[in-house]
């Protein structure tokens, strides 16, 4: 599994060919396409870019809300002088179950639709010559997907998707694809524990590879000055006068990897790593020692037309925006980002809380009255009590927590693990499930970065059974939306204090940040006074929760819900998708952009 999280880079012994692009594209809603050889070609294909979603393509209402199995096919050229050694397609993501054929030999199965995953093709190509590259997906929800829902059918037989979520459930080839040829001895795994010793720094560090010559370790500084040196595929490499990586003043170190065999490099790799310690004590989050205080947003990977597909316009653009508001912060919510915005993040100083695409596990919030109306009502009220959650969805989980820690770790913005966001937190059903998933990121996480959940306000302070595995508390409140809202918004910070009390009286240690915060709000609505939906009530609500925040020194960070407007399911209570953005979906800001910005410029990233 390591190899395929390292991302796919050029260096000397490495190659890279991207297969982006226009691919056949073909629906195949009988799961007919196996028995009827489309691994080798689809019989009715229309084009599809590659990376997109699919659905906002479309002009009829099928092919948008499409569900179930569905196929994107290209020819592959693979040069011959690549046989003498390791030939893989990484794909970034596939969302969300996919299964890759080369010239009609299955050569990879995978699950989960966030993270990427290589099809190694050596024994089913011709060499230096065309390949047909086919890859089934399929897009159905489940109790035992993640993200999770619901697939039900129409009278028809028409499937359809209802997410336990509020994001549309976008899909496909959303991430870049790239054909690589690494050697057959090959590094596989790097992963680095930071330690700062006053000026300096000492990094631990371990490489993995898949033959058993020796391994060199260079560090160089950003005007690419040797620093540091090291041999073999463990130990410790010393940097004096260290330049921290700290939030919104980045400083990234190239780590450079090689296999020797003496003065012949077999194989190289770089990753480009800030060093910095993070850790949560005495009810504050410190990053290099230093107390933090977070400013930002929960996000969502989406914009129009391209759906979930990975944009790096858009991409730019959103750090553009957080730069200008102030922001030092953002969740990856619902799901772990495409590793170009991680990159990002490290460039421009941001703390990411990187969540697992673990969101849906609670009935009651399913689908917000969509449309589609997730249907399970045969199903126990509280998601954990379900037996295929405590096994199957367990086991699905620590997997994808695995795959996202293996792909994240050396990310020095990737400060926290959020391992799910809104789950039902009511039931003592959930406690083995957590402390499952939180002992095994405890584990696996070498650098031990805090770990937390979005607590959703049903299950608020007394009434949440698991925040003792969480290290900070991540707060998703609704004062002054979903309950409490309009001339009722006094009455939200009355609760609001009251809860935040007992939390604190629960957890006397712990900081505790708020995740979610916000209200919908359709841009160039105006109303004297305001009224629930108009730019100024919006306005109103960002200056009562600060208000909230000021009062107690132990919240150590703001992040309202969302960046932009984004797309969900349709519904009753989604106007063309969900409106509480702070910027409209097209990155334009709404009136309390403007507010934040005047308070979060005055709000230093370090207290
Ligand atoms: C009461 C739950 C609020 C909910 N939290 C998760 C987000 O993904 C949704 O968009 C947000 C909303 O309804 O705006």
């Amino acid at each position: 599994m390591p190899f395929e999280s390292l991302y796919p880079r050029v260096t000397a012994t490495r190659r890279m060919q991207s297969m982006n692009g226009s691919w056949d594209f073909q629906f195949d809603p009988e799961s007919k396409g196996v028995a009827e050889g489309w691994t080798k070609g689809l019989p009715n294909p229309t084009d599809m870019p590659v990376p997109a979603s699919f659905a906002d393509v479309f002009t009829d209402k099928y092919s948008r809300e499409y569900t179930g199995d569905f196929w994107y096919v290209t020819t592959l050229f693979v040069p011959g002088e690549w046989k003498d050694g390791s030939v893989d397609i990484r794909f970034d993501s596939a969302t969300h179950a996919a299964t890759v054929y080369v010239n009609g030999t299955e050569v990879a199965h995978h699950e989960g639709g966030f993270l990427p995953f290589v099809a190694h093709i050596n024994d089913a190509v011709k060499w230096n010559d065309y390949n047909i590259v086919a890859v089934k997906l399929n897009n159905e929800l489940s109790w035992q997907t993640l993200p999770v829902g619901e697939t039900y059918r129409l009278p028809d037989g028409t499937l359809v998707s209802a997410p336990y979520f509020d994001f549309y459930n976008y899909s496909g080839l959303q991430r870049n694809v790239n054909l690589l040829y690494t050697p057959n001895e090959r590094i596989e795994d790097l992963d680095v524990v930071h330690h700062i010793d006053g000026s300096d720094a000492h990094v631990d560090y371990t490489v993995a590879t898949s033959g058993d010559h020796d391994v060199e370790v260079v560090v160089l500084d950003e005007d690419g000055v040797e620093v540091a040196r090291a041999n073999g595929k463990q130990g410790t490499l010393d940097i004096k006068d260290v330049h921290l990586w700290n939030l919104r003043a980045a400083y990234l170190y190239k780590f450079v990897v090689r296999i020797k065999d003496g003065d012949t490099v077999i194989d190289e790799y770089f990753d480009e790593i800030g060093i910095r310690t993070v850790e949560v004590k005495d009810c504050k989050i410190l990053v290099n020692g230093r107390e933090v205080y977070l400013k930002g947003f929960g996000r969502h990977e989406d914009s129009n037309v391209h759906g979930r597909g990975f944009d790096a316009v858009m991409n730019k653009r959103d750090y553009e925006d957080m730069k200008w508001i102030g922001a030092n912060s953002f969740r990856t919510s619902h799901y772990p980002y495409a590793e170009e915005q991680l990159y990002e993040a490290d460039r421009d100083g941001f703390f990411v809380i990187d969540e697992a695409p673990t969101v849906g596990m609670f009935k009651s919030t399913m689908n917000f009255l969509g449309a589609s109306g997730a249907v399970g009502n045969d199903k126990p009220k509280t998601f954990f009590e379900e037996e295929s959650v405590q096994t199957e969805t367990l086991a699905i989980h620590r997997r994808t927590l695995e795959e996202m820690v293996a792909r994240d770790k050396r990310h020095a913005s990737v400060c926290a693990w959020s391992l799910l966001n809104e789950p039902d937190t009511t039931n003592e059903a959930a406690v083995p499930y957590f402390e499952s998933i939180f002992d095994l990121v405890a584990e696996i996480d070498t650098q031990k970065r805090p770990k937390t959940y979005a607590s959703i306000m049903m299950s608020p302070a007394g009434v949440d059974k698991t925040h003792h595995v969480a290290d900070f508390l991540m707060l998703n409140r609704y004062h002054g939306w979903y309950v409490n809202g309009g001339y009722a918004i006094s009455k939200g910070t009355i609760e609001m204090k009251a809860e935040l009390e007992k939390w604190h009286e629960l957890e006397p240690t712990k900081p505790i940040m708020f995740s979610e915060y916000g209200a919908d709000t359709m841009a160039g609505i105006h109303k004297l006074p305001s009224v629930m939906w108009s730019e100024e009530y919006q306005v109103e609500v960002m200056k009562m929760w600060a208000e909230i925040f000021d009062s107690y020194d132990w919240i150590v960070g703001e992040q309202p819900w969302n960046l932009n407007d984004f797309q969900t399911t349709e519904g009753i209570m989604r106007v063309d998708g969900n409106k509480k953005g702070l910027f409209t979906r097209d990155r334009q800001p709404k009136m309390a952009a403007f507010f934040l910005k005047d308070r979060w410029t005055a709000i230093p990233d370090y207290k």
